[in-house]
């Protein structure tokens, strides 16, 4: 592989953006990708993908180069050094890069990969937490598995068209999918490929949603006709999945405390020809207040630690702070106590995160469950999925009724 400068480029300055400006990796890789129009889907994919390598392998990466936040222009150029000898590719000729020791990268390398912390790049505060909710043999699988480029899953949108149906469209579009087993409406692709582009995008025929996510709107069994609240619906992922599952028929009510997430909902609403969907924005306790006894079903999709979805968001090894966990597990038992009121007496409630954490899942159940507002529950059923078994994200879901 022969590398260009103005690729190479793009990937240092997205580096410094994201480490020393605090920049997330998804908007530095967009940015990045803007820069120069003439750019193919290979040159495109080289930088995306070098720059999420380079973020996800950091901790090595910077053991190795001996080189520490904030990075100034000669570190990156060291870290894309180390990237380079462990990936095989010759180094160029430029003034930037310098005398590489490669001999001694590559021992670093074999030395460090012995270590857990190291090899798989994790912050120690997440390594010793992870270990202690999880146990050493889990963590030392999952985070392996949460550290593979994640596959890129779509959910047929059934309002619109079938699973198999869309199939051939894409294909018709030179986009090849499988089915996945035990996902009803999941295609998986065969190769990364940018799939908004596509007119069986823009036609609503399909969002990009991961495995495991498109288990948890299934999980509440909604029906047509049902009066469905989605409580932390942000820019709607669940929510436009409930709208298939119940055919457009009922009402769905789609709340968050953030305007401009359900503000891009209304607009995938649009595309999905998603009808039955009303947005509401969590203001005050009020509009909470007014919907208390009256949901067939509650969706509690509570903001979480994301220490399932690191695949997707590599980035959140540097960014999450321990302290952001213990204040986001408070949240999370807020949410149960308040929104759990909205169901009917004989509805549901799904509580869902994207966390492995038991003391974000399980735990949190288990601690509503026998607190006042959660003695009028009953423990139906829950799943936690963990990467390394399911080969999706991390993810937990807990199924309750609300007593007659
Ligand atoms: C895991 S995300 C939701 C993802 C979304 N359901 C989807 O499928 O795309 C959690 C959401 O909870 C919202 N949130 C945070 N605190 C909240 C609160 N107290 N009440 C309601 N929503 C909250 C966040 O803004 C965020 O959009």
């Amino acid at each position: 592989m022969r590398l260009h400068r103005n690729l190479t480029f793009a990937v240092i300055d997205s580096i410094r953006d994201i480490f020393n400006e605090g920049v997330y990796a998804d908007k530095a890789v967009e940015k990045a990708l803007k820069r120069d129009k003439r750019w193919g889907a290979r040159d495109r994919k080289f930088v995306a993908e070098t720059i999420y390598d380079i973020v996800r392998w950091n901790r090595l990466y910077a053991e190795i180069a001996e080189v520490k936040v904030p990075f100034d222009r000669d570190n990156i150029w060291r870290l894309f050094s180390v990237w380079c000898v462990l990936r095989g590719i010759d180094l160029p000729d430029w003034n930037q890069i310098g005398d590489v020791p490669v001999r001694r990268i590559k021992g670093r390398f074999d030395e460090l990969s012995k270590i857990r912390k190291f090899r798989e790049s994790i912050p120690d505060w997440m390594d010793e937490l992870c270990v202690s909710e999880l146990g050493e043999d889990t963590w030392t699988k999952e985070i392996a598995a949460l550290n593979k480029q994640a596959k890129v899953i779509l959910r047929t949108n059934t309002l619109n068209i079938s699973k198999e149906l869309l199939q051939k469209k894409l294909k018709a579009e030179n986009i090849n999918t499988q089915f996945v087993p035990n996902h009803s409406d999941a295609l998986i692709l065969e190769e990364r490929t940018n799939v908004f582009r596509t007119d069986a995008f823009h036609n609503g025929y399909f969002e990009v949603q991961d495995g495991s996510s498109q288990l948890v709107a299934a999980y509440l069994d909604v029906k047509p006709g049902m009066k469905v609240i989605d409580t932390c619906a942000g820019a709607g992922g669940k929510t436009l999945h409930l709208s298939a599952l119940m055919e457009n028929k009922g009402q769905i009510i789609a709340m968050d405390i953030y305007e401009s997430k359900l503000k891009k909902l209304k607009i995938r609403a649009k595309r999905n020809k998603a009808h039955n969907i009303t947005n509401k924005v969590i203001d005050s306790t009020k509009p909470i207040k007014k919907l208390y006894g009256k949901a067939d079903r509650v969706l509690i999709d509570a903001p979480c630690s994301g220490l399932g979805v690191i695949r997707r968001n590599p980035d959140s090894k540097w960014k999450l702070q321990p302290e952001f966990i213990d204040n986001i597990k408070k949240i999370q038992q807020e949410v149960l106590q308040q929104y759990s009121k909205m169901v009917k007496p004989g509805g549901k409630m799904v509580y869902a995160t994207c966390s492995i954490l038991p003391s974000e899942n399980q735990h949190q159940v288990d601690n509503f469950l026998t607190s006042e507002a959660g003695k009028e529950f009953i423990f139906v059923k829950d799943k936690k999925v963990l990467a390394h078994i399911s080969g999706f994200d991390g993810f937990y879901m807990a199924l309750l009724e609300k007593k007659m």
